[in-house]
């Protein structure tokens, strides 16, 4: 640790396991102690907290389970428990490493969702053996609501009194954490509201943020790193998308999709049973009747990829009503004067280029993967201000098998018959299917359904929007979220 202040904050000859020995707090964080050789703790790395317990203090760590000489990346918990020298020492070593901690700009009080039905139906339990216990580790105070029904996370990110909590978490797959985002931003206080952390525990079948966050830094998915991460409270920015259909929007964190992506991912649901297993069995029932969409998109290329498609002038003038399903007109009014309303670009005035279909896959990703075994865009980045869009057009079968094969590795995107770009900006006007002019398809943005066109798998259900023309527009990093690093 070189350049790092080695300046003891407190020293004492304390007793660890009824061995006495030398321990230091430095002013860069470590604990230094010996026991069966030289021992250290990295406070913001190791450490979640600490209780005096009678004459001893417990450390509450959370370490690298280590096999042999190697660390497996399981992360465990595990209490460092020492006496200090006197009752003068023992209150001293409390206040340093209370300073300490306090001095790093960790969370003290955080809201949690937990989604008692989303992925296999654990989040109940693995908020319970799982988060609960680290967060009390930390000594994080914690409001707990368990969401009861759709969009319930939604109403309450409306309405919550954020001065009181000092970052929002959701033990949920990405569906509840995209209701959080659309509850802050159709609040009055949407500019503020929305600079509130969150965090997100991987409890669901899609935990696409998670796995993004976790994997950026060599990270796996697992409960115990995203709860640290939370606990240690770093953060970064998150660039949102605006989806607007009229008056309709929609506020999208991961990613939308249209053609064989959302068709496999909704109407797989039919095959629930079937577990994970259900979206590898429906993509190959799709592959082998592989349908084509007519239709077209637009997009505001983002630097380096202004020779795809051709040029076109700005179509979003007719863009339709949507369907403002959960909102009353009065609602809607009030939401459209004073909610987000997207962010301030000219659109039209934007340098557009299209592409004309047929399509067999339109999608658009803000973050790399779009579930824990799906990396859909490879170079995509949390806040860099624009959505990774990938058009698959015609494929032959022998191809489209191989690439379909490479979604968990990124590799899709290298395929000759994959168009793999960043835009800015961009139109999707939706069609019907090729070879059946009377059915239309889904539009599905992080999961849910956007749009259902006539004829499409459950197209009696109403959806948000209506199967037409819509725009998506993104804001840099208008939300923050924790981060492991
Ligand atoms: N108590 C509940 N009963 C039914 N649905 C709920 C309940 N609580 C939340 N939901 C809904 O569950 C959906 C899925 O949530 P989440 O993203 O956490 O899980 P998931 O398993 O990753 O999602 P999916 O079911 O789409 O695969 C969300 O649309 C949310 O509104």
């Amino acid at each position: 640790m070189e350049g790092s202040d080695r300046r003891p904050l407190i020293t004492d000859r304390v007793t660890v396991n009824g061995t006495v020995t030398p321990l230091a707090l430095l002013a860069d964080g470590r604990l230094w102690w010996s026991e069966s050789g030289q021992r250290c703790l990295v406070v913001e790395k190791d450490v979640l907290g600490f209780i005096a317990d009678g004459p001893y203090i417990k450390i509450k760590t959370l370490v690298e389970k280590r096999d042999g000489c190697c660390s497996s990346g399981h992360l465990v918990r595990n209490d460092v428990v020492f006496q200090p020298s006197s009752h003068e020492l023992h209150a001293l070593w409390c206040n340093k490493l209370r300073e300490f901690i306090d001095s790093i700009g960790r969370p003290k009080r955080l809201f949690v969702f937990v989604n008692p039905y989303g992925g296999k139906k654990s989040g109940k339990k693995i908020f319970v053996d799982k988060v609960k216990p680290l967060l009390e580790d930390a000594q994080i105070q914690i409001t707990v609501q368990e969401t009861k029904h759709q969009l319930h996370a939604k109403e309450i990110a409306h309405s919550l009194d954020i001065t009181k909590y000092d970052g929002i978490v959701c033990v949920s797959g990405d569906g509840i954490l995209v209701e959080v985002v659309n509850g802050l931003l159709q609040r009055e206080d949407w500019d503020t509201a929305i600079k509130i952390p969150l965090g997100v525990v991987p409890a669901g079948t899609g935990n696409g943020i998670a796995k993004s966050l976790l994997d950026a830094v060599g990270d796996p998915c697992a409960v115990a790193n995203a709860v640290l991460a939370i606990i240690r409270g770093h953060k970064r920015l998150l660039d949102v998308a605006t989806i607007t259909q009229g008056e309709t929007r929609f506020f999208s964190v991961l990613m939308l999709a249209w053609g064989l992506i959302a068709d496999v991912d909704i109407e797989s649901e039919k095959y629930r049973w079937m577990g994970s297993a259900r979206l590898d069995f429906y993509a190959l029932c799709r592959f082998i009747n592989l349908r084509h969409y007519n239709g077209c998109v637009s997009f505001v290329p983002a630097p380096g990829f202004e020779a795809y498609g051709e040029p076109t002038s700005y179509r979003g003038k007719s863009i339709s009503k949507g369907n403002n399903i959960d909102l009353s007109e009065a609602e809607s009014v009030k939401l459209q004067r004073f909610c987000y309303q997207g962010p301030e670009i000219d659109v039209e005035n934007l340098n557009w280029r299209i592409i004309n279909g047929p399509f067999i896959s339109i999608w658009l990703h803000n973050v790399p993967w779009g579930a824990e075994d799906t990396m859909a865009a490879p170079d995509a980045k949390f806040s860099d201000g624009y959505l990774d869009l990938i058009v698959m057009k015609n494929c032959p079968k022998l191809p489209l098998l191989s690439l379909m094969s490479e979604l968990s590795t990124g590799g899709h995107v290298k395929s000759p018959y994959v168009t793999y770009i960043k835009v800015k900006a961009f139109i999707l006007e939706p069609g019907p299917r090729t070879k059946d002019q009377g059915k239309e398809g889904i539009i599905d943005s992080d999961g849910e359904v956007l749009a259902r066109g006539k004829g499409s798998y459950k197209c009696e259900k109403k959806a948000l929007m209506t199967y037409d023309k819509l725009q998506i527009t993104v804001d840099q990093g208008l939300a923050t979220v924790f981060t492991p690093i």
